[in-house]
């Protein structure tokens, strides 16, 4: 990546623990990980609304939903997929350096993607939730009939039928949705957030 040339990083703005004292929150990701019909955005709703029943600020970014606007330009192939989550990993950093709770929901296949993004964020900040479901349960689920049309040949490069997933290998928390009750992974993720 190049430097930018001829700007300067302007300083002295207000930081990060002015923005946690004034929420009274540690700032942090819950990066969430696995294929699609995992039950990322599941999970994600859930939690998002439990920690705001604890009084947290917490902000989703829903791969669908920001696929539908800051990267919208973008499509599935690996390239685009790296820097989908490259947008997504700055976008984090800007939010937790102003002290929210970010819950992402994007598939983020590739391995070098999420090690790049924790070292975006900041390794303490970055805490990886890989939703374990096996491809056999989200094919069976097809909640939005995406397996049986990439299945068919009518959609490309389908993550876990036409390129790779690759899995965390050292995960904060694995979570396989067809053998946890949702209410039970969500206590376990929220148990990941400083004084929750
Ligand atoms: N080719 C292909 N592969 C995987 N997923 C596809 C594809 N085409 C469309 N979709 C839909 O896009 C959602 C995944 O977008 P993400 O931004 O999370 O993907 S990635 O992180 O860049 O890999 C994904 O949402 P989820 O089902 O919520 O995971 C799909 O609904
Ligand atoms: N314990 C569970 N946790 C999360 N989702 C579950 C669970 N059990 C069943 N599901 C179902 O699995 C599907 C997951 O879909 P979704 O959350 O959209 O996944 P993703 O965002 O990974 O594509 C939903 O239909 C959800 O109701």
């Amino acid at each position: 990546m190049q430097k930018p040339e001829n700007i300067v990083w302007e300083k002295d703005y207000l930081s990060r623990p002015d923005f946690e004292d004034l929420l009274g929150q540690k700032g942090c990701v819950l990066w969430f990980t696995g294929l699609s019909g995992s039950g990322k955005s599941t999970l994600a709703k859930a939690t998002q609304k439990a920690l705001h029943q604890l009084g947290r600020y917490a902000i989703v970014l829903d791969g669908d939903n920001i696929r539908h606007g800051l990267n919208k330009n973008l499509t599935f192939s690996e390239e685009d997929r790296n820097e989908n989550i490259r947008r997504v990993s700055e976008v984090c950093k800007l939010l937790v350096n102003h002290g929210a709770i970010v819950i992402t929901a994007f598939i983020s296949p590739f391995r070098q993607d999420r090690i790049n993004a924790k070292a975006v964020i900041g390794q303490e900040s970055f805490k990886e939730v890989f939703v374990s479901t096996p491809l056999a349960v989200c094919i069976e689920r097809d909640v939005k009939g995406l397996y049986a049309k990439a299945q068919r040949g009518e959609i490309k490069n389908f993550t876990g039928i036409s390129q790779p997933y690759e899995e965390p290998l050292m995960p904060a928390l694995s979570i396989n949705t067809s053998e946890e009750h949702l209410e039970a992974s969500v206590g376990r993720i929220v148990g990941l957030v400083s004084g929750s």
